[in-house]
């Protein structure tokens, strides 16, 4: 399947206001004359070249007041029509490889389709165990509805490979993996298989995510948790990553990028989020600053991590308490509202793009704000404390 049918957002966008704002503007002409034409395609001009010394509509200032405030409306109508000279996020032409993606309602998701909206080629890493009702419902059209970019056309993914992101080659897997029955039917599904496949298959890659995560023990507090839980978690939520852009690196083109997910968890008290996980993911974010000097200089690509806030995931409902965190996000962070996958989305696909060339290293924040409290404001405490209201 090609993806070449998916043009990027911003173009498609684009297109039908370049055609409003000329009919705009020919009806201007066209009700006014020849005086007005100048006038309107003065109007058009940057500000700028407006001396505050001259009157704004020199031609016609002479005439009746009425036409002014007809022209100066539809000069406003003209203006709003017109497109910006603007920022496009478009990755038309670049290939990206998601891996962490069995559902429609994840974070990879929700990133493989504004990718897709920008124009990049999607490629899947998918979870053996998850592999077969993942790509049958994709059969079945289940996810069709999902897949609805913003012109209108359906997200199209070029390839899904089977994946397990905490073995990196053949000889890593224990046999009762290999034996194993959800594994059986899928081959050359460790990381270092995965990306010689893809080199085969395509030559190269252009963006990398990483959005994945598993904590065997992720219900029960850190000191509870065994070293068996603990290493799992680490294993598959952070070297997973360091696996991934170790083995995909060499065929990612120069000014590639890549992004993984963390947590707030990793840096602050988030009781519930067990197992090693909060560990896993500061382990993530300190292995994003040094993965971004590493790969910055040997492979000229970029290395960010997306510290999202709480989503009804598949995975963070296996947790349990993603409704609480949802709500309390709500009640306490700066913008009172429920995140959506979409903006993560969103965020994922500017640091993708060559507008974000010289962001490397960091921590993304996209979480409305909730990382920047240092209360939570619904605390009872704070009951009689006066709070800023929606105006
Ligand atoms: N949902 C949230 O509230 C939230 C908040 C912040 C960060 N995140 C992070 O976002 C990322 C995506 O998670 P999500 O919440 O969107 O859930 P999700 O269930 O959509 O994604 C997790 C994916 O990891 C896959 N996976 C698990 N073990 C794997 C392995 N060994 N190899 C390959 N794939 C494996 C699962 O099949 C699943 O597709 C994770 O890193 C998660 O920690 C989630």
């Amino acid at each position: 399947m090609a993806t070449t049918a998916a043009p990027g957002s911003h173009m498609a966008a684009i297109k039908p206001s370049i055609s409003s704002s000329r009919r705009t503007y020919m009806s201007c002409t066209a009700n006014f004359g020849a005086n007005s034409e100048v006038a309107v395609s003065k109007g058009l001009r940057s500000s700028s070249h407006i001396s505050s010394r001259q009157p704004f509509f020199p031609s016609i200032q002479s005439g009746p007041a009425k036409s002014v405030k007809v022209i100066t409306r539809a000069m406003s109508a003209a203006a709003e029509n017109t497109p910006l000279p603007g920022l496009p996020i478009d990755l038309r032409g670049k290939r990206a490889f998601i891996a962490g993606v069995a559902d429609d309602n994840g974070y990879g998701w929700a990133i493989a389709k504004q990718l897709a909206a920008a124009g990049a080629e999607i490629l899947l890493g998918t979870w053996v165990p998850a592999l077969n009702i993942f790509e049958s419902s994709l059969r079945r059209g289940k996810f069709d509805e999902s897949r609805i970019l913003p012109d209108g056309s359906l997200m199209e993914i070029t390839k899904v490979y089977p994946l397990d992101a905490v073995f990196d080659n053949p000889d890593d897997v224990p046999e009762d993996i290999k034996s194993n029955k959800r594994y059986l039917g899928s081959s050359k599904w460790t990381v270092k298989e995965v990306a010689e496949s893809v080199k085969e298959d395509f030559g190269s890659i252009d963006i990398l995510v990483h959005s994945l995560a598993n904590g065997p023990e992720v219900v029960k507090p850190l000191m509870e948790t065994s070293r068996y839980g603990y290493l799992a978690a680490i294993s598959a939520s952070s070297y997973s990553f360091i696996s991934l852009l170790q083995h995909f690196a060499p065929i990612m083109n120069p000014g590639g990028a890549s992004i993984s997910l963390t947590y707030i968890a990793s840096e602050r008290i988030i009781p519930g989020y067990g197992g090693g996980m909060s560990s896993a993911k500061a382990a993530l974010e300190s292995d994003t600053r040094v993965l971004a000097f590493e790969a910055g200089r040997k492979h000229r690509l970029r290395v960010n991590t997306i510290s999202a806030g709480p989503l009804r995931s598949r995975a963070a409902k296996a947790i349990g308490f993603i409704d609480m965190m949802i709500d309390y996000s709500s009640a306490n962070a700066p913008l009172p509202k429920e995140l959506s996958a979409e903006e993560v989305g969103n965020v994922a696909a500017f640091l993708a793009s060559p507008l974000a060339s010289a962001i490397t290293g960091s921590v993304v924040y996209v979480d409305n704000g909730l990382n920047a409290m240092g209360v939570g404001v619904d605390s009872p405490i704070f009951e009689n404390l006066e709070l800023p209201k929606e105006a």
